[in-house]
């Protein structure tokens, strides 16, 4: 079934003024509903986000056998069934558009001890499995892919698995969850190494439902026969969301916005020493911490970007932010170069591809180069551009809009609800110009 098209019209709006709290953080909350499964007893996750990517991992867990009950919006009980509690599903599980759910849950299903297929949308159906097959194998687990190591997979009931050290080729939180999720159900150490440090929620939060871990920036193992109990968690707001709005204020003349209670973790805010180094103006406000994580208020007010070299080490931690860099580039004066960055042409969309295209269409000069591109700021007209259902370059195009000199329409950003339900509404709300225009087709 293909759903109907929704394209969005953006405009210039006025600055960006007043406070607004983004949703829950995307992987914070994939993970809490998958180790809440597989605890002993009943978790509570508060701030849970509403999306369609963390929805589709607790509905595959309901399919699973674990009864999760939703008392209100962004609340979650997760009824635990222990690690071995799991029921086999009658079919195929679908994890929708999300590379974190299918990767991790790879790893977790790999553990036990009846067959699961997984499958996802269009979008998820072209990005590579390979990453997370093979290591799995390594530890004995027995997962096919589709051609080419794409999507379906299927994974059969584990005949015992064993740990192993795993160096990965890349620098993926992804990989090493799906790689340690698998160790829960393995003996002896599993331990993951990896080439650039990447975000370490699956090791924070294995620590946090008592499961001995240990892990540094780049670094982490555990062993298998523990147990997890149940905790509460709660997820802070996710700094990917918030970005889109850093770049939009920073970029509209005349504005001075107030993001509430953004999860800090280092591991996420990239961006900011990017935005920074270009002269964006960002103040930290009462930092503090929620649920084990740094969160904090950031304070962002128009001013004039530069553009910059971004350095290769910083990649990791802004992976998801890079549409929304390339439009702050895009309206910067001078040069921004991106490399090392090549991990983007297997995201959702390919990121380097779309963001040139759509930035090209409004005419900003970018020249794509195989693991970034080099983009020099200027002006944008209004015009069209495609955001290839992909949430994060919708988003980053709307916030282009606003700098445009004519009406954009950005074609097929229905996903955005994969991560942030809500955008319109709360764009709108602190000056976007922004209107849905849709269903089409
Ligand atoms: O582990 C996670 O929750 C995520 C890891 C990143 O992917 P990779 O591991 O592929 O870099 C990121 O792009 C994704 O949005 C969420
Ligand atoms: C890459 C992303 O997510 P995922 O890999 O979970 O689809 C993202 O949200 O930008």
């Amino acid at each position: 079934m293909t759903a109907p098209r929704l394209d969005w019209l953006a405009g210039t709006g006025g600055p960006l003024r007043g406070d607004l709290r983004v949703p829950g953080d995307k992987s914070v909350s994939h993970r809490a509903v998958m180790l809440g499964a597989l605890a002993g007893g009943t978790s509570e996750v508060e701030g849970f986000l509403e999306g369609e990517d963390t929805r589709a991992t607790a509905a595959i867990f309901a399919r699973l056998g674990v009864r999760i009950d939703a008392p209100s919006p962004s609340r979650r009980v997760v009824h635990g069934v222990g690690l071995h509690g799991l029921q086999p599903a009658p079919d195929a599980l679908d994890c929708g558009n999300a590379g974190t759910g299918m990767r991790l849950l790879a790893g977790l299903l790999a553990g036990q001890a009846f067959d699961s297929t997984l499958v996802g949308d269009a979008s998820l159906s072209r990005r590579p499995m390979g990453r997370v097959i093979t290591p799995l194998r390594a530890m004995g687990a027995h997962v096919e892919a589709g051609e080419g190591g794409l999507p379906p997979l299927r994974i059969y009931a584990n005949k015992g698995l064993q740990g192993i050290d795993f160096k990965s080729p890349v620098a993926s939180a992804q990989v090493k969850s799906a790689v340690l999720l698998a160790g829960l159900y393995a003996r002896g150490t599993t331990r993951v190494r990896e080439p650039h440090p990447t975000r370490d929620y699956t090791e924070r939060m294995l620590a946090a439902f008592g499961w001995p871990v240990r892990f540094s920036p780049g670094e982490a193992s555990l062993e298998g026969g523990h147990r997890l109990r149940a905790t509460s968690v709660v997820v802070p707001a996710d700094f990917s969301s918030a970005a889109f709005f850093l770049v939009a204020a920073s970029v509209v003349p005349g504005s001075d916005l107030r993001l509430r209670q953004v999860g800090m973790n280092p591991r996420r805010t990239g961006l900011l020493d990017a935005l920074r180094a270009m002269g964006a103006d960002i103040t930290v406000e009462a930092a503090g911490e929620q649920g084990g994580e740094p969160v904090a208020d950031l304070r962002v007010r128009h001013s004039r970007l530069r553009g910059v070299h971004v350095p290769e080490s910083l990649v990791p931690d802004m992976i998801d932010e890079f549409p929304a860099l390339f439009v702050a580039a895009a309206l910067a004066e001078g040069e921004t170069r991106v490399s090392g960055a090549a991990e983007l042409r297997v995201k959702e969309s390919d990121r380097i591809a779309a963001m040139a295209a759509a930035l090209q269409a409004l005419g900003a000069r970018i020249v794509e180069t195989p693991d970034g591109a080099i983009i020099q700021g200027g002006r944008l007209r209004g015009g069209e551009a495609d955001s290839h259902g992909d949430h994060r370059v919708a988003m980053a195009l709307a916030v282009a809009a606003q700098r445009a000199d004519g009406e954009v329409r950005i074609r097929d950003c229905a996903n955005v609800a994969t991560s942030f339900p809500g955008f319109e509404a709360l764009a709108k709300g602190v000056g976007l110009g922004l209107q849905a225009d849709g269903p089409v087709g």
